[in-house]
């Protein structure tokens, strides 16, 4: 299996496609993995070389516990960018993939051609955060994954797609608490607010207009009015956008990634 980086913070990574079209990163949110963008593969396949990282902590990445540092998650991404031979990507990440993406173009703008910021901010709620940390930390998994399935996934969806929550919910009350929690640090301790005017690559913003947990109010209209250039798009979808409009999306983006 390919995996980079140094033993007990290896991250797992699946490379596809062809090798004669632009190479394109996609980042998972916190309590998923790189399953997340499943739906939007068959449309992104076709003119893209797609990198899949499980974000640490999380799939089949190595689990440290201790907090991480969104630098950290960022060099993990170009480690795994190295080991599948990719000097150059456009970087999606979804929330705090977003994050992690934006990091990326602030420390290495020469290997990001591009950002697609799905459903994700520049500024979380500190208190908020460092709460969820210490619970996850104090009492597993089970004490935020109703707090968590009610931000990710919009009432309409469950309801119409019960399994797919299901299997959402099934990992995230399984995943490893200590991955959790220090991504939640991460994300915590995230300090993207006052650099991201110096991103230099095209930047397309996307919201979810039924997204609770990084709405347009606030986190992609502060994302737009920072990043000199950047485009937007609202999508029917609540923050796990690739799940609750996976095809729309990978539309939104192609046309994005075209110019
Ligand atoms: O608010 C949530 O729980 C959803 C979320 C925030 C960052 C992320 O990756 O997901």
């Amino acid at each position: 299996m390919p995996f980079s980086g140094e033993e007990g913070k290896r991250v797992y990574w699946k490379l596809e496609g062809r090798d004669d079209v632009p190479a394109l990163v996609l980042l998972n949110s916190i309590g998923t993995d790189m399953d997340l963008w499943d739906g939007a593969l068959p449309l992104l396949r076709q003119s893209h070389r797609l990198l899949r990282v499980d974000t640490r902590g999380h799939g089949a990445s190595d689990v440290a516990d201790e907090d991480y540092a969104m630098a950290g998650l960022a060099a993990d991404i170009f480690g795994a960018m190295d080991g599948a031979g990719i000097t150059v990507a456009a970087v999606a990440g979804v929330s705090l993939g977003g994050m992690i993406a934006m990091e990326m173009a602030l420390a290495r703008p020469d290997r990001v051609a591009a950002l697609s910021l799905v459903c994700t901010s520049a500024k979380m709620d500190k208190t908020a955060w460092s709460d969820r940390v210490a619970k996850v930390r104090g009492e597993g998994m089970a004490a935020i994954v109703d707090l968590a399935m009610g931000r990710f996934l919009s009432p309409e969806f469950i309801a119409a797609e019960p399994a797919v929550a299901q299997t959402i919910r099934r990992q995230l009350v399984n995943m490893a608490a200590s991955g959790y929690a220090g991504c939640a640090a991460a994300i915590r301790d995230m300090d993207l607010a006052s650099r991201i005017g110096q991103i230099g690559c095209p930047t397309l913003v996307v919201t979810g207009d039924r997204d609770t947990s990084t709405p347009f109010e606030g986190h992609g209209e502060y994302l737009l009015a920072q990043i000199p250039g950047a485009n937007h798009a609202a999508l029917p979808a609540a923050h796990l956008a690739p799940l609750e409009a996976p095809r729309l999306l990978a539309e939104t983006m192609l046309e994005f990634l075209k110019d």
